[in-house]
């Protein structure tokens, strides 16, 4: 199981924003994009999710991949639980209702799992994306800013979760301009 990227390069609104891009993870690595506002982060997310085609060189990924970023997948009009439980019952893996009752504990939203999304604050929504993205079963976590809008025992939790993610032969390729403790993570600095 792995992501790489040989040589990548992105251009956006014919503009080139990076090249020569390279990297190559395998079951429990992990890599943290940085750079300054605008130079690709989520570019470079949206090109590993295969959203968006590589200007140059390719992107290779033999596993199946949970994206989060800024826009919620989830329902606003369901109730959280209805709403994870919609996207996990398309999942390629089992247990759909033990990978959510666990994501949404390792959240800690236990409590808010019958409120509509619609009324989650901007924390807890961003709890609640991240809890679809633990519930997916899927290796390849690929997290654009991820510690948005999270108070400080909530960067935790997802310091955490990755950890965990990581420990089963996870892979996480994480874009963010707040510091995440995520050890050993490769440094890609665009
Ligand atoms: N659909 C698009 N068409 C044209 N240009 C775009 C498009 N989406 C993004 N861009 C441009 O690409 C550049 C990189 O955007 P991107 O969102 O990848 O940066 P970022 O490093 O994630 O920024 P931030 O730190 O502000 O989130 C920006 O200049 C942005 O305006």
């Amino acid at each position: 199981m792995s992501l790489a990227f040989r040589d990548v390069a992105c251009v956006r609104g014919g503009r080139l924003l990076f090249s020569s891009v390279s990297f190559d993870l395998g079951p429990g690595d992990a890599a943290i994009v940085t750079g300054p506002n605008g130079v690709g982060k989520s570019s470079l997310i949206r090109i590993a999710a295969g959203l968006l085609a590589p200007f140059e060189g390719a992107v290779t990924c033999d596993a199946n991949k949970a994206l989060l970023t800024e826009a919620s997948a989830l329902d606003s009009d369901r109730t959280l639980i209805a709403a994870l439980r919609f996207w996990a019952a398309l999942d390629n893996a089992p247990a759909p209702d033990t990978r959510i009752a666990q994501a949404l504990s390792a959240l800690n939203l236990d409590t808010l799992a019958d409120i509509p999304v619609r009324l989650l604050s901007t924390g807890q929504r961003r709890r609640a994306a991240i809890a679809r993205v633990a519930a997916s079963g899927a290796p390849v976590w690929l997290l654009d800013e991820p510690a948005n809008g999270l108070d400080t025992v909530s960067v935790a939790r997802l310091e955490t979760l990755i950890a965990e993610h990581r420990a089963t032969g996870g892979i996480a390729l994480v874009a963010t301009h707040l510091s995440l403790a995520i050890p050993a993570a490769r440094k890609i600095a665009l």
